[in-house]
């Protein structure tokens, strides 16, 4: 609770001049104004993050929390559980889509169990669990308050530790099999959107699958009693291990004033609670692309974010995510490295 509670202290307000600098610097670009889009708007929030007029984030790390639900014994998912601990094993082994795509865009990736249900030792493997698994979240809370506040603070450790190392903007993905469950669940409970609009196929449900899901989603936020105003009580209520390390990661990072980008709707989920616990962390997120599961867009709503690319991706572990990173490097670019009018001898349709 120590750690938890300093980090909120840590957290301050971005930097407003160094964002109108940075406005300025644009305004005077050889482009009509804001014709450069989000890309602008992600320079400016970059600034103000950074306090810098030109920051780098050429040192990118891509943190992927693994855990297990005891939900998944409801049939919420159409995989086993086992794929967990065997994708976590492709990892470890560089064969899984967030290897292949964090390598093409030079992020390093570090693997956390924070809560799987195997024991699976590795030296390239976190090991931080909290416990093998959360409880099944249609039967009784998913974990304790003190396990959430522990897992939320695992995931501010180990981002702290990528910071110590260098990281100037950080990833987050995760693996979990079951996991899209808790994430509709929290995204339900914070923001109180119909459950049958939230809920989607998650890996491949058909139909029937999808009926089920939303009964024990209904059911687990009828059993399980929290206070909508504590994102702590919501995560110990209906969420996951990964979610709240996601979640210490988001805080982490905005206490150290480095930004997080965001991946498909379970890091969403870590956002929605991140942002219940201490509001102020929105201005630290980057979003990325938009999910196929349609709970995604109620998270980017909840949280005043567009995202980037729409792919028709829904995979998770943060391929999102590190496919986003490019762009924070780009906006800088633009920034830095443009003519101004005066510069250029352009004639300035703004002036
Ligand atoms: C082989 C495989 C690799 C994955 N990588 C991420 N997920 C994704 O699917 C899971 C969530 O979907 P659900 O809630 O339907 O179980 C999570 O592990 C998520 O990261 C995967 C799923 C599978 C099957
Ligand atoms: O949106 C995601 O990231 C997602 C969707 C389905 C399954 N796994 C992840």
């Amino acid at each position: 609770m120590k750690k938890l509670k300093q980090t909120l202290q840590n957290i301050k307000s971005v930097d407003l001049e160094t964002m109108e600098a940075a406005t300025a610097r644009l305004d005077q670009l050889t482009k009509p104004k804001g014709s450069l889009g989000k890309l602008e708007k992600l320079a400016i929030k970059l600034t103000g993050i950074r306090s810098e007029l030109y920051p780098s984030f050429k040192n990118k790390t891509h943190i992927v929390m693994a855990a297990d639900h005891g939900v998944v014994e409801e049939g919420v998912s159409p995989c086993a559980q086992e794929i967990t601990t065997q994708m976590v094993t492709n990892f470890l082994n560089q064969g899984a889509a967030i290897n292949v795509l964090a390598k093409q865009v030079g992020a390093e990736l570090k693997i956390v169990d924070i809560g799987m249900v195997d024991d699976l030792e590795a030296e390239a493997l976190i090991t931080k669990k909290i416990k093998n698994g959360t409880n099944n979240l249609a039967q009784t809370r998913a974990m304790t308050k003190k396990e959430a506040i522990l897992a939320l603070e695992v995931g501010i450790e180990v981002v702290e530790d990528a910071i110590k190392s260098g990281a100037e903007v950080i990833g987050i993905g995760e693996m979990g099999i079951g996991n899209t469950t808790p994430s509709s669940a929290i995204i339900a409970a914070i923001t109180g959107a119909p459950i049958a609009e939230i809920v989607g196929f998650g890996s491949g449900l058909d139909a029937a699958g999808v009926k089920n899901k939303i009964e024990v989603i209904k059911t687990s936020l009828k059993l399980n009693k929290f206070d909508s105003d504590d994102g702590i009580d919501i995560l110990a209520a209906v969420g996951g291990l990964e979610i709240a390390g996601m979640a210490g990661v988001i805080l982490g990072a905005a206490a150290n004033k480095v930004p997080v980008v965001m991946d498909g709707l379970i890091s969403g989920a870590a956002a929605l609670i991140a942002q219940k616990i201490e509001p102020e962390i929105v201005n630290y997120l980057i979003p990325s692309h938009i999910s196929v599961e349609p709970g995604h867009k109620t998270i980017y709503k909840k949280l005043g974010l567009s995202p980037f690319l729409d792919l028709d991706m829904r995979l998770g572990e943060g391929t999102g995510a590190v496919l986003a990173m490019p762009f924070l490097d780009t906006s800088i670019s633009i920034l830095r490295d443009m003519a101004t009018f005066a510069e250029a001898a352009v004639i300035n349709p703004n002036a």
